[in-house]
């Protein structure tokens, strides 16, 4: 895969891609950003351990790209939109300051274990990692039902699936509580081998009858409390993308990679 910013992440099976050094924010960085190094032999990738906002800032204005693996269209869509809305707000300010990033996707069939939400995409984004041979992220959505206990959580594409929106309403008949809380988890691996780092970012709100189109998940059944009584579905992207919980997490893993 080649990318504009011609990055590590792009392009997996790269030597210069591959790091089993654990992941903190300046190792981080530094395998994320280099679009320069991409063409180097290895020993001249490893970089001294500079911030690199502060090293983009003065070498580079190219965005560095992230490897998302992820087999759903929808959160790339909204993953692009969030990254590009925040980026461009914030390079309005100082667009010397600020690199942007840019996101590719690859699609594959990552096992997805039981397990918390937590447990749930640490060991989707090492699986991944393993695949790809290189740093990457991945996501896992849930939604956790206050009635029962945060089921499905993370098995809600299941659920979806064999219920339907109107099952997901059923499920609750019986409860006086419709309280929902969306949950987002972001993973970052920075490589085969290390630690996924966790970013979650979660919008509280309830289950409703579906309203709204149905080209993304249970959208129409989710009415988060800032929606002003509509459900994400009626909502239109820009505004979700002000509340939602994936743009929660995606800010926490934004501000990681700048730091
Ligand atoms: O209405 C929605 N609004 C959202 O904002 C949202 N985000 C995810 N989902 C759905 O919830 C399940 C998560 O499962 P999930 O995290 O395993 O995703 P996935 O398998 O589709 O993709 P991935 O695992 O390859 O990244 C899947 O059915 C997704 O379609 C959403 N539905
Ligand atoms: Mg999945």
């Amino acid at each position: 895969m080649t990318t504009a910013g011609g990055s590590l992440a792009s392009s997996p099976h790269s030597p210069t891609e591959t790091s089993d050094s654990q992941a903190h924010p300046h190792s981080f960085s530094s395998s994320f950003a280099s679009d320069r190094t991409s063409q180097l032999p290895r020993s001249q990738t490893l970089l001294p351990t500079i911030p690199v906002a502060a090293e983009t800032a003065t070498m580079t204005t190219s965005p560095r790209t992230i490897l998302f693996v992820t087999g759903n269209a929808n959160k790339l869509k909204e993953v692009r939109a969030i990254l590009l809305s925040s980026t461009q707000h914030t390079e309005n300010a100082n667009p010397a300051a600020t690199p942007s990033f840019s996101v590719e996707s690859q699609d594959l069939d990552v096992p997805e274990v039981q397990g918390t939400t937590e447990e749930v995409a640490k060991a989707k984004c090492k699986a991944a990692a393993e695949i790809v041979g290189g740093p990457c992220i991945t996501e896992d959505t849930a939604l956790a039902f206050e009635a029962l206990g945060g089921l499905p959580g993370p098995y809600i594409k299941y659920f979806l699936k064999a219920v339907g929106l109107e099952g997901l309403n059923n499920m609750l008949a019986g409860f006086p509580s419709k309280r929902a809380t969306a949950i987002c988890t972001f993973a970052y691996s920075a490589g085969p081998g290390t630690e996924p780092l966790i970013f979650e970012g979660r919008t509280e709100g309830k289950i409703v009858q579906a309203r709204g189109p149905t080209h993304f998940g249970w959208d129409p059944v989710f009415e988060p409390d800032e929606g002003e009584g509509k459900t994400y579905a009626e909502m239109d992207g820009v505004a979700k993308n002000k509340i939602s919980h994936r743009y929660r997490a995606l800010d926490k893993l934004r501000k990681y990679l700048l730091e």
